[in-house]
């Protein structure tokens, strides 16, 4: 093939360093030569060019070939079996609503015929319905049950029974007390997070249209939230020019956020809703636009974004209320002025737009010719850009109990942001988890930057008690952890230096608490509002299965 191509071009072919080949199949090569590429069908019919200066388009081109390329190397789309097993537990899930529902509908008494037509469903959401999730990505999966089917009896005791005694699921907790209520499980290890909204009809189409205003007449608060999600996923999916670039931006710019430390909604980042807004909000400037020049466009997009101006991707038909809530608001596409939940804090806020600067100056020259993308996924230095760091370290008498302890403490970190924030100034609440090897007790350590050069060590006292404060008002009735935190210094950060490099020690736990099953404790009968005696399932006494997200 080398030798081929030297024959037909040897100016460009002399020196090893000026072309590269790429196999694509069995005949079919990308050969590029200096900076230009040629996809060639059939080896045999090589032919190479001879040296012109490259048009712009066909510097896009390459540019976006190379970004490609970088974002394969990172493994980031899961493998077929895995999108196999994702299929199966969909249409597992789809399977056992159609049960519960024809179930339910029995208990209600409904006339046969009726129990004959109704139908309930499962639509997949977030980052899965996008076509953007990782190997490590849950599955948000909606319920959308009919008229009858209420979300107290059928979807929390009938539904959460009938999926506990399946053989593929473990782990099942209710989430009652999130502003979007859901089961949360493992479905043959995949983690599944299961909402559920009640449309005031029988029968629930297999592919019902969630933007169509006939099923959203009268629909209660609790759903019309649930359904924001799908709404939003569906009017994205509506919006972009290309769904294949879409989707190549919006991990181009999570595998960023992931990289430079600016992801995770609990610790105050953009989660991936905010990502994929903002992503779709670039890809609608230029329908014609490469790879690479979206990326470049979005970084110099939210560099110079007015905040705090909404993201608006979408225009409501009727004109908003009241001012945008946060430092960096961003709407929801789902037609009702309903923004994504943030947690920005004054330190994250400047964190973030510090990225999108860095973004923004290292993207803006991407044609040049030494250009390597390689420079903008630069793990973010931790333990070369700050001096002190706050250390807070999570322990608990096992596993399961740590899990609890630190998906409770994170769903407050928030609070502990700010209090580090007003005692020490600006904190960057790294949100990579460490894990304390040697400790005596299971355990999950966080890092966060301190931006000043000087500090008063004593004075994280105050804070810890404040936080601890905090832990106990709310109403976690797992067993307590412990937390310490403490200030330590770059030099004393794990040694493996995994600040350095925000590599995950071990998989995140999820923000979520729950109250685990006491053995001890005596299962109660929930009787049916419907059927005189009839019980629908079994609850623990002091299972309420309360959860703060
Ligand atoms: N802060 C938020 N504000 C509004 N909606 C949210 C928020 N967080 C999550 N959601 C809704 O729940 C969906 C799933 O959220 P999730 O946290 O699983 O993120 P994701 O986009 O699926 O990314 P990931 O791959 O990290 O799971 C989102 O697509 C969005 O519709
Ligand atoms: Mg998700
Ligand atoms: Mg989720």
């Amino acid at each position: 093939m080398a030798d081929y191509a030297k024959r037909q071009s040897p100016r460009f072919f002399f020196s090893k360093r000026r072309f590269r080949v790429f196999s694509l199949s069995n005949n079919t090569f990308f050969v590029r030569p200096l900076r230009r590429v040629f996809v060639l069908p059939d080896i045999t019919a090589l032919v190479v060019s001879p040296a012109f200066p490259l048009s712009m388009s066909e510097m896009e081109e390459e540019s976006s070939i190379s970004l490609r390329q970088l974002m394969a190397n990172e493994g980031l789309v899961p493998s077929l079996e895995d999108e196999e097993k994702r299929r199966v537990v969909i249409s597992k899930l789809q399977k056992i609503v159609v049960k519960w529902i024809k179930k339910v509908a029995w208990q209600r008494r409904l006339p046969n015929h009726q129990i004959a037509a109704t139908n309930a469903t499962i639509i997949a959401y977030g980052s899965y319905g996008l076509g953007v999730h990782g190997s490590e990505s849950d599955i948000d999966a909606l319920c959308i049950g009919p008229f009858f089917a209420s979300i107290a009896e059928d979807f929390f005791i009938v539904l959460r029974n009938m999926l506990k005694s399946r053989p593929e699921v473990s782990e099942v907790l209710c989430v009652k007390d999130a502003k979007v209520p859901l089961i949360r499980f493992k479905f043959d290890g995949i983690l599944v997070d299961l909402p559920y909204a009640q449309l005031r009809v029988l029968s629930i189409p297999n592919d019902v249209d969630v933007l169509n205003p006939f099923f959203l007449r009268n629909i209660d608060e609790t759903s019309w939230k649930s359904l924001s999600g799908v709404r939003a996923n569906k009017c994205i999916l509506q919006i972009v020019p290309s769904l294949e670039l879409f989707q190549s931006l919006l991990r181009c710019v999570k595998l960023w956020a992931k990289r430079r430390g600016v992801y995770g909604n609990l610790n105050g980042f953009f989660g991936g809703v905010h990502m994929a807004i903002l992503a779709a909000f670039v890809c609608r400037y230029d329908p014609e636009a490469t790879l690479s020049s979206l990326l470049a466009i979005f970084f110099t997009t939210f560099a110079y974004w007015q905040w705090p101006t909404p993201v608006v991707l979408l225009k409501d038909t009727y004109p908003a209320t009241g001012s945008p809530p946060g430092l960096m608001p961003i709407q929801l596409p789902c037609g009702s002025h309903q923004y994504c939940n943030s947690n920005i804090t004054r330190s994250t806020f400047y964190k973030i737009m510090a990225e999108f600067l860095r973004g923004h100056n290292l993207t803006k020259d991407y044609l040049k010719p030494n250009f390597n993308w390689k420079n903008l996924f630069e793990p973010f230095p931790y333990a070369n850009t700050y001096t002190w760091f706050a250390k807070i370290h999570l322990s608990a008498a096992n596993q399961e109990d740590l899990s609890d302890w630190v998906g409770w403490v994170k769903s407050r970190f928030r609070c502990l942001l700010i209090k580090i924030e007003e005692v020490y100034g600006m904190c960057d609440p790294n949100p990579t988890e460490y894990v304390e090897p040697y400790a005596k007790q299971p355990n999950i350590v966080f890092y966060w930057g301190l931006q000043l050069r000087t500090i008063d060590v004593s004075n994280i006292e105050s804070v810890e008690t404040d936080f601890l404060k905090n832990l106990n008002n709310g109403s976690f009735q797992g067993p307590v952890g412990r937390i310490q935190l403490s200030v330590v210094k770059a030099s004393q950060l794990p040694k493996n230096s995994e600040c350095g490099n925000n590599k995950r020690s071990k998989k995140m736990t999820k923000a979520c608490w729950r109250i685990r099953e006491n053995k001890q404790c005596k299962e109660t009968p929930v009787y049916s509002q419907h059927l005189p005696g009839y019980v629908v399932g079994y609850e623990k006494m002091n299972n309420r299965d309360t959860e703060s997200l």
